[in-house]
């Protein structure tokens, strides 16, 4: 394994170029965009990350056929368009190649999470899904965090672990795939609720209360559709997360900024939560999971309340058990 691809050049997939590069892996990296692959190439300048220098193990290509000759595929293109990209990619994927969805979502229309667009479009590829608390500058730059890689063979999920981890950049590995992936998708939707309350005002003890219920949510979901508690608990669940719901860093949290203080969000910031919330309030509705702030998310966002009515709905809720 010492050949990893990345399809996808934006923030996070050269972010991820540089960090397996410092691993010690070779690296390709697909971009759709022949221009963008270009400028890649002469200046080793990450279009989407201001300053960031693409590393030298790092091979920019616009030919997808280059990806399918690694040992490994990273598919880092948004949620949305996770299926687009593995339909593409799919004649280029030779058999049980792990192919590691590295977006944060659930698709809109289908409710798939990302490891079943994976083998929906990918049947005989290893689907897995690597997630948790990981800006993209901050991983470009080498700064240190750790994350989760999941496979349904915990073995492989180890093996590749080591293969993408360095001092900086360390993946803890599981077989629970569904928990990983649940983690990364709710965190963006509840990101954005925390971001309301930061652009309205509404305090400290309230932000506090705020991500802790969204996490008494992500869990609730969680178990609902089979993920581990302790998986959770972990890097991809609370520790995504706490780090989403803290800072103006995160673009769910700043687009939540935004709603609260009335603006439009700046364009061209990915806020994944966004075209989530709806998938995920539908997902909860239809298996009887209680998720009042994902769901009050979801109509802000969907624009049939405004932040004043999701923020009374919330707040008039009736007392009820706190483990209820
Ligand atoms: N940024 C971050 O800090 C982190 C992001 N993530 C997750 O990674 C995913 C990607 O985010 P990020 O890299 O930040 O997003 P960006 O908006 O920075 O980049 C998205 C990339 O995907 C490409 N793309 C979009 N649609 C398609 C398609 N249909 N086929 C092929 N390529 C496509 C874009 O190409 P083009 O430029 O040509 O439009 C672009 O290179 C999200 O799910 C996000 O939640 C996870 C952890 C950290
Ligand atoms: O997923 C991320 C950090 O782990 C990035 O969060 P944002 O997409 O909200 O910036």
């Amino acid at each position: 394994m010492n050949t990893i691809a990345i399809v996808g050049a934006g923030a996070w997939g050269t972010a991820l170029a540089n960090a397996v590069a410092r691993a010690g892996r070779d690296v390709v990296l697909w971009a759709r965009d022949e221009k963008t692959v270009a400028a890649m190439r002469r200046g080793r300048v990450a279009p989407r990350l201001a300053g960031v220098r693409i590393d030298d193990k790092v091979t920019p290509t616009a030919d997808l056929a280059q990806t399918g000759a690694a040992d490994a595929i990273l598919l880092v293109v948004p949620a949305q368009a996770l299926r687009d990209a593995a339909r593409q990619l799919a004649p280029h994927v030779a058999a049980s190649r792990p192919v590691i969805a590295c977006a944060k979502g659930i698709e809109r229309g289908t409710g798939a999470f990302m490891t079943e667009i994976i083998a929906q479009e990918i049947p005989s590829a290893v689907a897995g899904i690597l997630s948790g608390p990981s800006f993209a500058d901050d991983v470009a730059r080498g700064l240190p965090t750790a994350v989760t890689l999941a496979m349904p063979d915990d073995a492989m999920a180890r093996d590749l672990s080591a293969r993408l981890g360095s001092t900086a950049f360390r993946p803890y590995h599981t077989d629970d795939v569904r928990g990983v992936e649940i983690g990364g998708a709710a965190k963006n939707v509840l990101a954005i609720a925390s971001g309301i309350v930061a652009g309205r005002k509404l305090g400290a003890s309230a932000a506090a209360a705020l991500t802790t219920r969204g996490f008494a949510e992500l869990v609730r979901f969680g178990r609902a559709f089979g993920a581990r508690s302790d998986t959770l608990m972990g890097l991809s669940g609370l520790g995504d997360l706490l780090l989403s719901c803290s800072t103006a860093q995160s673009r769910n949290f700043s687009f939540g900024i935004a709603l609260g203080e009335g603006r439009l969000a700046s364009a061209g910031k990915l806020a994944e939560g966004q075209f989530t919330a709806l998938a995920l309030a539908q997902k909860a509705a239809g298996q009887g999971v209680e998720m009042p702030i994902a769901q009050a998310v979801c109509e802000v966002v969907e624009g049939r309340w405004t932040v004043d009515q999701a923020i009374e709905a919330l707040l008039t809720r009736p007392f009820r058990s706190e483990g209820a």
